[in-house]
């Protein structure tokens, strides 16, 4: 069937584009055991009173191969911790799914893991865009003081795993604030490694 052509205003200042189809928020309850400080996490959803952390507004056009669906996510900044407030994290359930990323406002890192456990930062700022190619598992990170705003875009049958990062308790790195500002990469010592079957299985099925 022939689709018509849809625009959206996406507005760096809000986070809300028009024309979208959906709408999703993360309050920072849904975000426990992502943190390695589970009491700061609990102390500080007492205290905000569970606020939003992270909205996502964004347009499906339906699910069939090939197709894209894009969107704009908005963070809030914060902390728990020493660990900045960042996104649940996946890797996309078809795996050789890519996704972009376009920074619009604030500064962000994007935090990839390979299969194997390769870790890249990038970081995202205005005007900024982001490859995160097949295979990655992807997390954003709002390392600034305001909000971060970006657009993406993915396949629309590309779908989200979240079991593979709780499956390895976490990704391999933790970013964490320096004292005196900027952020630094730690290694999580609870992360139990992919064995290699189960990498060569993910990767198999697309060979
Ligand atoms: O799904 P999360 O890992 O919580 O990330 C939140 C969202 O971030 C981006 O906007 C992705 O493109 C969305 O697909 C994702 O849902
Ligand atoms: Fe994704």
């Amino acid at each position: 069937m022939l689709r018509e052509p849809v625009t959206s205003v996406v507005s760096p200042e809000t986070g809300g584009m028009s024309g979208n189809t959906g709408r999703y928020e993360k309050r920072l309850s849904d975000l426990a055991g992502l943190y390695e400080d589970a009491a700061a996490h609990q102390a500080l959803v007492e205290k905000l009173a569970d606020p939003v952390v992270y909205d996502v507004e964004d347009f499906r056009p339906g699910n069939h191969s090939g197709d894209l669906i894009y969107g704009v996510t908005r963070m809030n900044p914060g902390r728990v911790g020493r660990e900045f407030f960042l996104t649940r994290g996946h890797i996309h359930a078809k795996a050789d799914r890519p996704e972009i990323y376009y920074g619009q406002k604030g500064h962000g890192l994007m935090q990839l893991e390979s299969p194997d456990g390769e870790t890249r930062i990038v970081e995202i700022g205005p005007q900024t865009i982001c490859y995160v190619p097949p295979f990655w598992i992807h997390r954003s990170i709002n390392v600034g003081d305001e909000d971060l705003v970006m657009v993406f875009a993915y396949p629309s049958d590309s779908g989200q795993d979240y079991g593979i990062i709780e499956a390895s308790n976490g990704m391999r790195h933790r970013v964490v604030a320096k004292d005196g500002g900027g952020w630094a990469l730690i290694d999580n010592p609870a992360y139990k490694p992919r064995r290699p079957e189960t990498v060569v299985a993910l990767m198999k099925q697309y060979a």
